[in-house]
């Protein structure tokens, strides 16, 4: 736990889990506990691989909005196209200015899921999306898999505690465009809004206009270097621990009129538990001043479609 508050968020290589698991655990779960965020460095995401992603997300984007619509995503938005305009921050009067389109998890032979997790939708065009977007979301997986296990020692839980809990799990990799913004643009990139899941992990937050909203009440950017993963706690990750962990405010400001003309791409990973796994409260994040504010448990398919509804994808 923490002496002295951080001031902003570090950014933590993930290098130093090799030879000191615990030494990255404490860092990076103090930075969680302190902003809801951390920043990762070293996650050893290829380059080139990300390098491809983002042509092809510029590609895709790029295309005609009719061929585009081709793809456009079914009730719920789990996958494929989601025109600009539709989602809505919860409780915000304006929706957001931006576009984008839902990957999912190809499951393996004899995993019958489809009822909650629909098969993906690949475009014709980029001929090479389909490819890229599967070997990202596998690193995005075993990445994910070592925040968690830092997170789960950070708990005081076996480093393995989540292995088992986001098997076949419902992550769902998201390819953003905002495109460039009028001055007289009504409502903001993304309006302030938690994530839904158990974590997230985002690239592309070097083109500015990320904040998070402190526990002190105040926007701070989220400025990380160049290839960095941004990492954030949802809300199921917030509810399995009680509010030990906060999942924080976000949004995606407009950007300084010499970025206007500019469109910001960005590809957040929302790591998903599998839909049956009960979020009943860690005992260990239960105390005299923390009493459970959660007593009865929810599945993670429960609970996805309860807050979906909310934010006008269902
Ligand atoms: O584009 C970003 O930097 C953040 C996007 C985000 O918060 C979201 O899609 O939930
Ligand atoms: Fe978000």
């Amino acid at each position: 736990m923490l002496d002295t508050p951080l001031q902003r968020v570090p950014a933590l290589s993930l290098d130093q889990q090799t030879n000191d698991a615990a030494g990255f655990a404490q860092a990076f779960g103090d930075s969680f506990q302190r902003f809801g965020f951390g920043i990762v460095v070293d996650h050893g995401i290829d380059a080139a691989l990300i390098e491809s992603a983002w042509a092809a997300t510029r590609e895709f984007f790029a295309l005609p909005l009719e061929e585009k619509l081709k793809y456009r995503a079914k009730k719920g938005g789990a996958r494929g196209y989601i025109p600009f305009g539709i989602e809505i921050a919860k409780g915000a009067t304006e929706n957001d200015l931006k576009e984008f389109w839902h990957i999912g998890r190809d499951l393996p032979e004899g995993v019958d899921y489809t009822a909650t997790m629909p098969p993906n939708v690949w475009p014709d065009v980029p001929v090479d999306f389909h490819p890229i977007f599967k070997q990202l979301y596998a690193e995005f997986d075993r990445v994910g898999a070592k925040l968690l296990s830092a997170i789960a020692t950070w708990l005081g839980l076996a480093p393995d505690w989540f292995e088992t809990p986001v098997e076949n799990g419902n992550s769902v990799l998201r390819l953003l465009h905002y495109p460039p913004v009028s001055a007289e643009a009504p409502g903001i990139r993304a309006g302030a809004h938690e994530d839904i899941n158990l974590i997230t992990l985002l690239l592309g937050a070097e083109e500015a206009g990320l904040q998070l909203l402190t526990r002190e009440g105040k926007w701070l950017e989220v400025d990380p270097p160049q290839g960095a993963l941004v990492v954030n706690v949802g809300d199921m990750l917030q509810r399995l621990t009680n509010h030990v962990l906060p999942s924080t405010t976000h949004r995606v400001v407009n950007p300084a009129p010499e970025r206007r003309e500019h469109s910001r791409y960005s590809m957040p990973f929302f790591l998903h538990l599998a839909g049956e796994f009960p979020i009943a409260t860690l005992p260990g994040c239960v105390s005299g001043e923390n009493p459970d504010k959660y007593p009865e448990a929810i599945t993670a398919d429960d609970y996805l479609q309860q807050r979906l509804r909310e934010i006008g994808l269902l």
